[in-house]
């Protein structure tokens, strides 16, 4: 079994970007592509969790899987969820693919701030919680498909009935590196530090 396998969520529907968030670009690089570097900088390996439809626009040299049929397109709960159950690993380092700004010095700053045993640690930063980039103990795989058996596809929700640990952002990166990129004038004005945090099944 692998120790510790990055999942790449890129299954998500960009409505309020418009097109896929997975291939915006930023300095010519498209989003999956930073977000994929900064994981494979720490991970073992990494597998991309996209939609069916998106899966040929990645190159044939990743991993790439779609969300499983019982819970396609439910959310990020739903991709790592299979992601988790498709690829076997100790650990999962996840990552959104709208964070371009998160590179491997915030990856492996947080895998080694983590502290060992805990179901699921994540970055909190002075005004909003960022639960998609996270470290997953594979042990709650059980855990997390009766969750979705059950409908509840939150991962706020998730994070607080499993043991999950969050630490303050200034352990792991600037604040800058955890914006995420929903629209797409938060990219044209990066300098002005938009983000958004308002989000979907989140
Ligand atoms: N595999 C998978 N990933 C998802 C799913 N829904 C969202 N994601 C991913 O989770 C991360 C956060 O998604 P959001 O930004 O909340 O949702 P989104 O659908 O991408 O964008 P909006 O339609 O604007 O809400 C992104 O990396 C998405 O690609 C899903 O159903 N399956």
């Amino acid at each position: 079994m692998k120790e510790t396998v990055g999942i790449l969520l890129a299954g998500g529907l960009s409505r309020r970007f418009g097109s896929p968030k997975a291939f915006a670009e930023l300095d010519g690089k498209a989003f999956y592509e930073y977000a994929y570097d900064a994981l494979a900088a720490v991970c073992e390996h990494v597998v991309v969790i996209t939609r069916p439809e998106l899966k040929g626009r990645f190159p044939q040299t990743l991993d790439v899987i779609s969300d499983s049929q019982k819970f396609a397109g439910l959310g990020p709960l739903a991709g790592i969820y299979t992601a988790m159950a498709e690829r076997p690993a100790r650990q999962y380092l996840v990552l959104p693919c709208d964070m371009p700004f998160i590179g491997a010095a915030e990856t492996s700053a947080l895998m080694q701030a983590a502290s060992p045993g805990v179901d699921i640690t994540a970055i909190r930063t002075d005004d909003h919680d960022i639960p998609l980039f996270s470290l997953w103990n594979g042990r709650i795989l059980d855990r997390l498909e009766q969750e979705l058996d059950e409908e509840q596809l939150r991962v706020m929700v998730f994070m607080a009935k499993v043991e999950t640990e969050w630490l303050d952002s200034s352990a792991v990166g600037e604040t800058d590196a955890f914006r995420n990129i929903n629209k797409p004038g938060f990219l044209k004005g990066a300098d002005e530090h938009g983000s958004d945090t308002s989000t979907g099944p989140i």
